[in-house]
């Protein structure tokens, strides 16, 4: 899946930096998200890419001190973006908890918020910029970015960017893009491996709301593309999953 999703990712970027001149992507944390920045690394085509025209945000982060292990852009950093030749001032990673903002979380993502508000161009809708592709990994419980089943975040339908205390999944601690930020994407890519995302995706897939699956509210103004290996695909509703092509 990871290695599918960076063949179709670098595409995307390549298109739109020749449509535009410049490209938009997302990042996500977790295992799949950073299996698929490693893939990108190792793929052949990998320098197709003009790195130093791509804008580089995140969809959540961990609100932790600049280069803790559990950030994910430090993971992000590791797999991919210390070896490609970036332009700094377009790497926006989410605020650290011992940077400008300190230890107040909502005065941080306030201040994404604005960053993210600075980016947005004259023909964008809303307060964040038009992402050609923005990235998530699927939680087994249907969360993405850290946005959780029946948490206050899902129900945010003002902000863009949002403080997040008591995650289910550890950290407790986090930043988060909210649903209204997520679906001004052009396109939303969905990530989902393995057996324990079969229900999850299941579920997100067959109506659910987006308060009790937050991955079902992800969808993009262009396009929203579920990427998926066999297993996490076992439990999908049998239109949604083509006969096995041998
Ligand atoms: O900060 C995070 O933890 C991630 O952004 C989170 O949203 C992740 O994408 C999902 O939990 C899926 O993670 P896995 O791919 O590891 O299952």
């Amino acid at each position: 899946m990871a290695q599918a999703a960076a063949a179709r990712l670098i595409t995307k970027i390549v298109d739109a930096q020749s449509a535009r001149g410049t490209a938009s992507v997302v990042l996500t944390g977790g295992r799949n998200g950073n299996a698929l920045l490693a893939a990108l690394a190792a793929a052949p085509a990998r320098d197709a890419v003009d790195w130093a025209r791509l804008d580089l945000w995140w969809g959540d982060e961990r609100f932790l001190p600049a280069g803790d292990p559990d950030r994910n852009d430090t993971q992000a950093r590791d797999a991919l973006l210390s070896s490609v030749p970036l332009t700094p001032e377009r790497v926006h990673a989410m605020p650290v908890s011992d940077g400008e903002f300190g230890g107040d979380l909502d005065a941080a993502a306030e201040g994404y918020e604005r960053e993210l508000a600075a980016a947005a161009g004259p023909q964008d809708r809303t307060r964040v910029p038009a992402f050609d592709v923005l990235l998530l990994g699927v939680g087994p419980d249907t969360h993405v970015a850290s946005l959780f089943p029946e948490h206050p975040g899902v129900r945010e339908s003002e902000r863009t960017v949002i403080g997040v205390r008591g995650a289910p999944k550890p950290p407790p601690t986090r930043i988060s893009l909210t649903l209204p930020a997520i679906r001004q994407a052009r396109e939303v890519w969905l990530l989902a491996a393995g057996e324990d995302k079969a229900q999850a995706v299941a579920i997100a897939l067959s109506g659910a709301g987006e308060v009790q699956a937050p991955a079902a509210g992800a969808q993009g103004r262009s396009r929203t593309l579920w990427l998926l290996d066999r297993a996490a695909a076992v439990k999908l509703p049998r239109q949604l999953y083509p006969p096995a092509s041998g």
